[in-house]
């Protein structure tokens, strides 16, 4: 970026706090306010840049010197999905066989993966993290909440991940999630890692995503369950209990995936043995992205749990 359109940023920037003073400061105490925030803000660009920069250096050196010991991995049409959920999609139309709504809560799970193909994903994965080590090389981690496993995007597995999003996520969501307005447009998908000395749980949350998929990749564990409380519009993310009748506790197994709503309420419990890898693939629409938001208005859509509540009472 050129020093000109850095004079555009701040300018801009300048223009949006300074409409929002109250009239009634003074000239000097504007200044006062008006520097502090520019410095602070001055602070916070540099850091962002600074860490795009360092991102961008560490990805160039993956794309670079990485060798996968599994290449075919890296290709979708390599995948051996479940025939019988790749047919399903082919037909458009949902089957109950195939692919299972847990108790009318509106969390689906299908068989997708032989266990021997995850086993080799989890090979990869160390692999991976191997040489990142064995490189020097520190892995970002895959996002506020998960202190363990890996950006799968990171390391070539964005065009396969992408592949997943257009052949079975978005065609699932058509039939399942009807309200989630397509495209799925972009992604981040990472591999979530829980062991006795690492993260053993993951805490209440919903995901920044419209659709989520969940792939249990192994290995041995117990315990693990993924908890749901509940989809609600962002009105009533924080604010209202799950009732007993949205509460489920899926047992994860291995090679089986599970699809929800990012904005469905979800914790992963503690393992009690063992270790737990699983694929997350956060799939996110820029058109459902305004919808979800109410176009900014607080009015509870229909797909909010608790607006299922409101006009039951109603009644
Ligand atoms: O641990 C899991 O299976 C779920 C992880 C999860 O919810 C997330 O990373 O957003
Ligand atoms: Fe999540």
């Amino acid at each position: 970026m050129s020093e000109n359109e850095h004079d555009v940023e701040e300018q801009a920037f300048l223009e949006e706090v300074t409409a929002h003073l109250p009239s009634d400061w003074s000239d000097e105490r504007r200044n006062t306010y008006v520097q502090n925030v520019l410095t602070s803000w001055r602070k916070h660009r540099t850091h962002s840049r600074d860490e795009l920069q360092s991102r961008e250096k560490y990805l160039s050196t993956i794309r670079q010197y990485f060798k996968s010991q599994s290449p075919e991995l890296y290709d979708f049409k390599q995948w051996p999905i479940n025939e019988n959920l790749l047919a399903m999609l082919a037909r458009g139309s949902l089957d109950s066989d195939i692919v299972n709504q847990i108790q009318s809560t509106g969390v689906y799970t299908f068989s997708f993966l032989p266990t021997t193909f995850c086993q080799t994903l989890i090979n990869e994965i160390a692999y991976f993290e191997q040489w990142c080590v064995d490189n020097g090389l520190e892995l970002y981690r895959p996002n506020s909440m998960n202190k363990y496993g890996v950006i799968l995007d990171h390391f070539g597995f964005d065009k396969c991940l992408n592949d997943i999003v257009n052949n079975i996520v978005e065609p699932l969501t058509r039939l399942v999630f009807t309200h989630v307005i397509p495209p799925l447009d972009s992604h981040h998908g990472f591999i979530v890692e829980y062991a006795m000395d690492k993260d053993r749980k993951l805490d209440f949350h919903v995901d920044d995503a419209a659709v989520t998929l969940n792939v249990c990749l192994g290995t041995d564990f117990t315990g693990g369950q993924l908890y749901f409380g509940g989809v609600r519009c962002v009105s009533h993310i924080s604010n209202t209990k799950p009732r007993t009748d949205e509460e489920i506790y899926l047992e994860h197994q291995v090679g089986t995936a599970c699809i929800h709503l990012g904005n469905h309420r979800h914790r992963a419990m503690p393992i009690t043995s063992g270790r737990r890898l699983n694929l997350i693939l956060w799939c996110r629409s820029a058109n459902f992205y305004a919808v979800e938001n109410n176009h900014g208005n607080n009015t509870c859509p229909t797909w909010c749990g608790f607006h299922q509540i409101e006009k039951k009472e109603d009644i």
